[in-house]
């Protein structure tokens, strides 16, 4: 993509057997401004996209671990070079597995401590903006958006933690109430270059007006996840 062309980014939803998001991914997509491409799992080609979208769902039944099986999909060895090289990468709740499972994050995703799936409207605070995908968030911002699983504890040791915690790549943590037992109320994490992002909530599920949730404070505004897909846009323009 050439820099200042914001509507031509074109941005790959991966598609897994048992994937039920990536069709509100990609609308989230064109909401934006951007271009959504499906790419399908078994295809290694990734269409010469500006970054991807690992949606989430139920990839594989979630066999053996959630994300354990989809990590050896082809799609995904062609995501883990791209995000070697920069390619900005959001997973979303099973893709945020799919990422842990692939090491392109750390730790691990496991089942919620209460052992219940858990569905409800999510408070998160931004943590860091400087991420491909929140950019266009203020830092400290609290977002309410759509959550829904059954493994979205989040566990890694505690070396592991304080260095997430001190290369200020936590970017969203719960507000309120851990609806699953994660490390310090962790809800999101990034890689090193802030390229790669994971988090558990559903940003895909709130991005137009009159249909996600009530804000914490105000009326029903519906869109606080809108600005991960207008960040990776920004992302690539300024890239
Ligand atoms: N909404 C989802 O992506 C579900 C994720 C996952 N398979 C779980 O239940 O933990």
């Amino acid at each position: 993509m050439t820099a200042g062309t914001l509507a031509s980014a074109r941005i790959g939803v991966i598609t897994f057997p048992g994937t039920l998001d990536d069709r509100d991914a990609a609308r989230a997509v064109r909401l934006a401004g951007g271009e959504p491409v499906s790419l399908w799992h078994a295809d290694g080609d990734l269409r010469g996209v500006d970054a991807v979208v690992l949606p989430g769902g139920f990839s594989y039944g979630d066999y053996l671990r959630a994300g354990a099986i989809s990590r050896f999909a082809p799609a995904m060895d062609a995501v883990v070079d791209a995000a070697k090289g920069g390619m900005p990468v959001l997973g979303i709740c099973n893709g945020f597995q799919v990422l842990t499972e692939a090491h392109l994050l750390p730790g691990s995703m496991v089942k919620n401590d209460h052992l219940h799936f858990v569905c409800r409207e999510q408070v998160l605070a931004v943590e860091s903006t400087s991420t491909a995908w929140t950019n266009q968030y203020l830092a400290g911002q609290h977002i309410t958006i759509p959550l829904k699983n059954q493994d979205g504890q989040f566990v890694a040791d505690d070396r592991i933690l304080d260095e997430l915690e001190g290369e200020g790549r936590v970017v969203f943590r719960y507000q309120g109430w851990n609806p699953n037992g994660s490390r310090r109320d962790i809800a999101g994490i990034s890689n090193e270059r802030g390229n790669v992002v994971g988090l558990m909530p559903h940003p895909e599920h709130a991005v137009e007006a009159g249909f996600g949730p009530d804000g914490e404070h105000g009326p029903r505004t519906g869109t606080d996840g809108l600005g991960f897909f207008t960040s990776v846009l920004a992302s690539l323009v300024s890239a």
